[in-house]
Order: C-alpha cells, then structure tokens, then sequence
C-alpha cells in the first residue's frame, strides 16, 4: 500500500501542528484532520488558529485547502484514509479505579470504536496519543472485534516527542522518530509505510523502529527522565538558597559534564504543562499494577518534588509579605506554563494564584497569550475554597504588564516571557507600593539591577543580598 490519504483523530496541540508539518513535507498526501469538536474545526478553518505556536500559522496557510483540510466530517476521512493517527487526550482519571493516576483511555477507546463502526476499506492504525504499555492491545482488540469482511488492520505506536512553543522546529528538526510495530510480516510492512511518510524529510538513521511495547514505553521513560532532570536540579536550588550556593551556576558546571549535558536543567517554580506529571503518574500506575512498589515510589518523588517546589516558591512570596496579603494587590507576570504558548494545563502559576487567592489577595494578572477566560476557568474550577464569584471579584486581567503591577505590593513572575526581561523596570518600581517585592520564578530577572533600584528581590536558587525575607534575614535557612 502506498499512504496517500491520512486522516488525524484530534485536531489538538499535537494533531494539529504534527499534521499540518506531515502536508507540508508531503504534498503528494492528502491530510485531514478531525475533531469532534466542530468550534475547534472552525478555528482551524479560521485566520485565528485554537493555539499559538509560533511557525504554525505560516504552515497551516500554505498548506490549508491544498493537502492539508481540517474537518468534522470523521466519516468520510475515516472511510478515505489509508493511515489514521489517533491524537486523542488521554488525561489522568478522575474517578474510579485509578483515580488520580491511571491514563483515563476512553477518547482513545471511542477513536477506535469509531474506527471500527466506519471504516469499510484496510487502514494502518497509528497511536500517536501517549497511552500506558499495552494499550495497542485494547485498539487491537476492539477493531479486530468489530472487523468488517475483508478490512484488515495493522496497528502502530508512534508516539510524539514535540514540547509546545518548539512544536514546528521539533517536528521539522526531530531528534529521533520512534515507530513501533507488530513483529509480523504485515506488521514490519506497515512500520515500513509509515517510516515513509517521514522520510520525506526525516533521515533514515533517526527513525527508530521497536516493537509496539518498547515504544510506549519509551515515551513515558523520556517524560519521566525529563521531568526527573527538572526535580534533581530544583530539590538543589533549596540547598543553594539554604548555603549561598547559586543554582544556575551548580547546574553550569554539572551540565558541562558531557555525560550530564546542559539541557532541561533550569530551576524554576516546578514543571508543568498537559504531559510530565500525567505521564509520569501514568508510569507509577502502572509500575503499581506490576506489584514494582519501589519502582513506583522513584517515580512518584519526582511529582512530589514538583510539588513541594510550587509550595515552597508560593509560602516564600507570602511570608516576605510580612506573612499576611489579605487585600493586598499582586501583579502576575505570566500564566502559561512556560513562554512561547497559551496552553494553561497544569501551568504552576495556577497553585501559586490559587494559594494566594485563598489567602485573600486580590491579583492581577497578564499574560501575553493565555485567554481571558482561560485564566477565569483556570482559577474557579476545581479545588477553589471560595465560590467563583468571590474568585472572580478578586481577580484583575490585564492587557499589558505596565498595568496589572500599578499600585502592586509584589510583582510575581511564573513565565519566562521574553518581553518580561525588556520591561522598564525603574517606572515600575515608581508606580508600586513601597517597600516593593519582585519574586522572580524563573530566574530571567536582573537581579542586581533591580536590587539597586530598591526592590526587595527573592528568586529560584540564590539568596539575593536585600531579600527583605523575614525568615531570610539573620537565617541561614529559607523554607
Ligand atoms: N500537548 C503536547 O505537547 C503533547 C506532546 C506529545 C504528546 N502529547 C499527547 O498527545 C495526546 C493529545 O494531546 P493534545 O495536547 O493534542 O490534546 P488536546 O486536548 O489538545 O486535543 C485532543 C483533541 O482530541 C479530540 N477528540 C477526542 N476524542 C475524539 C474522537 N473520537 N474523534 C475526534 N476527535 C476527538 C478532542 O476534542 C480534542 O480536541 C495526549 O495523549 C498527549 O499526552 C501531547
Ligand atoms: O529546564 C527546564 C525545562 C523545563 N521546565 C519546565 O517544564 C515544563 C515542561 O516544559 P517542556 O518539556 O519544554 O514542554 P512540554 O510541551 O510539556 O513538552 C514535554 O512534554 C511533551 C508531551 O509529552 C513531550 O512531547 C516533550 O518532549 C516534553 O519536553 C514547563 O513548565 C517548563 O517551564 C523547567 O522548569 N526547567
């Protein structure tokens, strides 16, 4: 079979972008990308795309009506296509067995269901979503259970490795394509099929090949190595804030060991985004149904790391307020989870403004890219200790960052956008409450300069000369 058409299940931040790269490379397939969701379609249809990425818009224009189609026509994709990407979400359950930790399975099972009830000619299916080891097997099941006389299918994990704000450069400039496959004839004959398809701009020697187990596997391994490389060098910023130590420079000089590299070693509020901490439960969920308890346990240090990391930045922000910001205005610099994107899931911007709504500040809050009401849902659903509308009167959204921190007592960076390090800081310091606090979260900041124009500056991972930290002064020890 030569791939011709492909039809995408999940018009989301990774069918999207992972497709329309795919109909730029491959002007000779035709690719349609599908969604259930018929306002997401229309976005994509639309001038303004559902997420930002930067590169994405200029790919989606030259390939949009030529191969590339967005549609909520599933059907007649299903039915066209010779290779149908499942790029479902696959969150982490929030009730039943598995609760808060298993991968909830039940937008791949309805992909593959709906595979199953429409598709009348052979399809090669591809599991692009991130799914716990194994679950080909449940896709297998349910199509080879409802096969049609004469469809046959051959399933395929081919997970994808892109990091938002990077997806086009990651996906054009992949380190590696991973395809795992049936050990099978049929099965190596359509690994064979879909190494084609990104032949057509990835090099031969980065398309690994695996057999369907170790490819599942090996996305969760790469989730959990990352995220542990984030909790490693944040649970060492505790002990350089604690010592005099500075954290960048410790993660310098482990990094130029060529064993260790530089890479994913930036201290900071803790890790976010839709991927690490569910991936990561995924793997001590399933790391627990294998009776690997100790296993489980590495794993789940990792998370509460993360945890602890948020926890600690946010208790620090509140005890230098002199322990109390009841009714005190404070600017956040940033909500996404990191810069270069509007996506908020599990952004740690959201625990620090949580924490301090319920301690009664009011907040006012800009982020270049995230949403209005985005930051509204974020902040009132779920695990709010007031009503939503009590949330809401205390929370300001604000079009620049000049205007959310006039008349701030503290300023609180969480996302490392660029445009924050350009800002003026000396007419922002004239405009806040005295004495002025700035708590930068991610480390971009001047530190030194802010301190000379009179700021009281804590950040990640160094103790600052004027912290105006009531615990930090006279204290070897910081929380
Ligand atoms: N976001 C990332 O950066 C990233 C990177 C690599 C892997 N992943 C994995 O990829 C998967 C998708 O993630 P995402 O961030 O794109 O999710 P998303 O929520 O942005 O998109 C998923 C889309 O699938 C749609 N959908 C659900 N069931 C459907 C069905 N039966 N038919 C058609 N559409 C359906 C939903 O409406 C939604 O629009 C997840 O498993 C995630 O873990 C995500
Ligand atoms: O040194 C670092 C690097 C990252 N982060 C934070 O970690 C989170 C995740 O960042 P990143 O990994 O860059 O973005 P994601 O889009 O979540 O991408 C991750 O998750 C995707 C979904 O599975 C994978 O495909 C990618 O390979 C993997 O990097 C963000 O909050 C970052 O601010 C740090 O705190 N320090």
């Amino acid at each position: 079979m030569v791939i011709e058409k492909i039809c995408c299940l999940g018009a989301g931040y990774v069918g999207g972008p992972t497709c329309s790269v795919i109909a730029l490379k491959c002007p000779n397939i035709k690719v349609t990308v599908c969604d259930k969701s018929t306002e997401r379609i229309n976005q994509w249809n639309s001038d303004k795309l559902p997420i930002y990425e930067p590169g994405l818009d200029e790919v989606v224009k030259q390939c949009r009506g030529k191969n590339l189609f967005f549609s909520t026509d599933i059907a007649k994709s299903i039915q066209e296509a010779d290779l149908i990407f499942i790029s479902v979400n696959t969150p982490t359950k929030t009730f039943g067995n598995g609760k808060g930790r298993a991968a909830d399975l039940k937008y791949i099972e309805g992909a593959a269901r709906m595979i199953a009830d429409l598709a009348t000619s052979n399809k090669i299916v591809v599991e692009k979503s991130t799914v716990p080891v194994k679950a080909a097997e449940i896709i297998m099941k349910i199509l080879r259970a409802n096969t049609k006389p004469g469809v046959e299918y051959q399933i395929l994990s081919n997970p994808e490795f892109l990091a938002e704000g990077t997806a086009i450069v990651d996906l054009v400039e992949a380190d590696r394509v991973l395809i795992g496959g049936e050990d099978t004839p049929e099965g190596q004959r359509a690994v064979q099929e879909l190494c084609w398809v990104y032949e057509h701009w990835i090099p031969a020697k980065n398309i690994l090949t695996t057999n369907t187990w170790s490819s599942e596997l090996s996305k969760l391994a790469a989730n959990a190595f990352l995220a542990q490389r984030i909790s490693s060098i944040n649970s060492l910023s505790a002990v350089c804030e604690a010592t005099g130590a500075d954290v960048s420079e410790v993660a310098r000089a482990v990094g130029r060991d060529s064993r260790i590299g530089p890479k994913f070693l930036e201290a900071s509020i803790g890790f976010g985004g839709s991927c690490f901490q569910k991936d990561i439960l995924n793997l001590i969920y399933l790391c627990e149904c294998l009776n690997l308890s100790e296993v489980a346990a590495y794993w789940q240090q990792v998370v509460n790391l993360n945890d602890y990391q948020k926890t600690r930045f946010t208790r620090k922000v509140i005890e230098s307020l002199f322990n109390t910001v009841t009714d005190k205005k404070i600017a956040i610099l940033g909500f996404s989870f990191k810069k270069n994107t509007g996506d908020t899931r599990e952004s740690p911007a959201i625990y620090v403004c949580k924490t301090l709504l319920d301690e009664g500040a009011k907040l006012h809050i800009y982020d270049p890219k995230v949403e209005t009401d985005q930051i509204y849902y974020e902040l009132t659903t779920p695990y709010v200790t007031n009503e939503p509308e009590i949330v809401r009167k205390n929370i300001e959204i604000h079009n620049t960052a000049y205007s959310a921190v006039s008349g701030a007592h503290a300023l609180v960076l969480c996302t490392e956008w660029d445009e924050f390090k350009e800002l003026d800081f000396k007419k922002i310091y004239e405009v806040m409450m005295k004495p002025a606090y700035i708590f930068d979260g991610r480390k971009i900041l001047d530190h030194e300069q802010l301190i000379n124009i009179g700021f009281h500056v804590q950040t990640i991972g160094k103790r600052l000369s004027r912290t105006g930290s009531i615990r930090a002064q006279g204290s070897q020890t910081l929380p």
